[in-house]
């Protein structure tokens, strides 16, 4: 498996907010879930070493996050939830300066490759800050790409799109499945529905539910992920 979680924890001062969950994660697309607040992003944040779990352990590609931090990160592209960009950048700087952080080599030629994966051939000439918010959701992904990483973690990659943007936008989630182990947070469970092989329901920062789409729908007797998952995490009921 290429991302194994063991009893991962992280408080916030008095806050638990990711509490011993374990989980592993193999080639396809994992539907990350939960309802805000539920430790979704905290734990893709450890996962990519972005913050020091508190306890337990998590390892990409065999690389422990925390003692091989550099190693885990080379397997590792990361698109955050507010998706941090330099909008000053034309689209192929910016892509230039990730390629460079990376150490790839041939920079240009992996340049256009991703440009054309991503669909901003058109786009390409524009500063980042120009784009719209799909258009730079792609160059966030790109960057994300670009050193062919084999672990995606998408922290909300849809979020905030039009209905267009969002066919092409998982299309692509879809295809990086194929070969690659993405990891995928949202709250569109149509989203999942189409794109998602298993789904982790997090809530209160424990897992909730851990299993393949369908395996999930049968146990449920339902045919409704947001069913499910009202039934989970409704903390109020
Ligand atoms: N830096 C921080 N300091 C203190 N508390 C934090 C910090 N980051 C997150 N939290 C708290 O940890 C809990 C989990 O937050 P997290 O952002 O991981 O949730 P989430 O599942 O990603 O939510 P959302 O769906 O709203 O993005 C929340 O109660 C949040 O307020």
């Amino acid at each position: 498996m290429n991302v194994e979680v063991k009893e991962l924890t992280k408080v916030y001062g008095q806050q638990k907010a990711v509490d011993q969950i374990s989980f592993s994660a193999g080639t396809g697309v994992l539907g990350f879930l939960g309802p805000n607040g539920a430790g979704k992003s905290t734990t893709m944040k450890m996962l990519t070493c972005f913050l020091p779990a508190t306890s337990g352990t998590a390892s990409v590609c065999g690389f422990d996050v925390e003692k091989q931090s550099l190693q885990a990160r080379g397997q590792i592209g990361y698109l955050p939830e507010n998706n941090p960009l330099y909008l000053d950048m034309y689209i192929k700087e910016a892509l230039a300066f990730v390629a460079g952080i990376h150490k790839i080599a041939d920079p240009a030629t992996r340049i256009a490759e991703v440009i054309e994966l991503t669909g901003l051939t058109a786009e390409q000439h524009k500063k980042v800050g120009q784009l719209s918010k799909g258009y730079k959701q792609r160059v966030g992904l790109a960057q994300a790409i670009l050193h062919d990483p084999q672990v995606l973690i998408l922290d909300e990659p849809t979020s905030g799109l039009d209905p267009n943007q969002l066919i092409g936008i998982r299309q692509l989630i879809r295809d990086l499945g194929k070969t690659k182990t993405v990891i995928l947070s949202t709250h569109i469970m149509q989203e999942v529905e189409a794109i998602c092989d298993r789904v982790i329901i997090i809530n209160k920062g424990k897992i909730a539910a851990d299993d393949t789409l369908t395996g999930l729908l049968e146990a449920h007797g339902t045919n409704s992920l947001e069913t499910i998952f009202v039934k989970l995490t409704n903390n109020a009921a």
